[in-house]
């Protein structure tokens, strides 16, 4: 049995994470983080699953008081990287979907995990096809170095762009060489229309209601392009991941950064 708190139980991945724990043998909920609800149980809070476990304002009280093994945070990334340092220094180990850590961030969560001998993952995408996206993109890259990611969310997102889109640009970065595209002498007549820059590919970020979580890797060769997308429909796409990740966390004594590491 793996015990478990879930920061972030009220919000869409959240409440989605709590249904699956519902739904599995091998994972106990023995508490919550949340900004507000202290000293609520998770039942008595509309339409979560019936759970006993109770919910913390104080993310430190909640890593004292529980037993727990795993801590999976869902937030933001403001809170998100403080839970994730807490919960090391608590012994309890991270599986971290929350998006948004700076470059700095990972590095000292790395390091920390590594002091620790503890395993965490950080896994910006948790669904399996986008992991498969992200690895399929990275081969492509070394035959066809001109790319271009387009990312396209819900509006409610905080971060842009996505994380799977920086862990997609950072692959692709591992197979080519450094590129500036489109035409050497181009310019924006308003700013941002060619998007984000990283290491000379562009990142695109759409923002609409409507959208879950979506993303197309195009690729550009002579006469011909290549396009990867993959899309999720709803957030049950990233359950199989935050379980596995659960499971697998508790062989690590390091952080793993991205499912891809986990999956067979
Ligand atoms: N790795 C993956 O596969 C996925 C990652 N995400 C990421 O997960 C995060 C959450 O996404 P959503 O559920 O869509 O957002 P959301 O806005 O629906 O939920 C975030 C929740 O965090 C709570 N929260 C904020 N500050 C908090 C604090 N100090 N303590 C405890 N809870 C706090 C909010 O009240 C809210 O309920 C985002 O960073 C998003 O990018 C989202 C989908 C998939
Ligand atoms: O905020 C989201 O919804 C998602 N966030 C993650 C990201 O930033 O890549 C994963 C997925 O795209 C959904």
């Amino acid at each position: 049995m793996i015990n478990v708190i879930v920061a972030g139980p009220r919000g869409k991945m959240g409440s989605a994470a709590l249904d699956m724990i519902e739904g599995e043998d091998n994972l106990q909920l023995v508490g919550c983080i949340d900004r507000k609800n202290d000293q609520s149980r998770v039942k008595d809070i509309e339409g979560l699953p019936p759970f006993e476990a109770k919910i913390y304002e104080d993310a430190e009280q909640c890593l004292k008081e529980t037993d727990a093994d795993v801590l999976i945070d869902l937030t933001t990334p403001e809170f998100g990287y403080k839970h994730t340092k807490a919960s090391l220094e608590h012994g309890v180990r991270p599986v971290v979907g929350t998006t948004g850590f700076t470059e700095e961030q990972l590095q000292e969560v790395t390091k920390l995990s590594e002091e620790k001998k503890l395993g965490a993952v950080i896994a910006p995408n948790f669904a399996t096809g986008a992991v498969l996206m992200m690895q399929f993109a990275k081969w492509a890259a070394k035959h066809f170095p001109d790319v271009e990611i387009i990312e396209k969310h819900h509006d409610q997102k905080l971060d842009a762009p996505s994380g799977t889109a920086v862990k997609t640009a950072q692959l692709i970065k591992e197979e080519r060489e450094r590129k500036s595209q489109g035409h050497p002498e181009e310019k924006e007549t308003i700013e941002g229309a060619r998007g984000a820059d990283v290491d000379g590919m562009k990142i695109h970020s759409m923002r609409l209601p409507g959208l879950v979580a979506h993303q197309e890797v195009v690729f550009g060769g002579d006469g011909q392009t290549l396009t990867i997308q993959h899309d999720s429909m709803n957030r049950a796409s990233f359950m199989s991941g935050v379980k596995l990740s659960c499971e697998k966390v508790m062989e690590l004594d390091t952080l793993v950064y991205g499912l891809e590491h986990l999956l067979e």
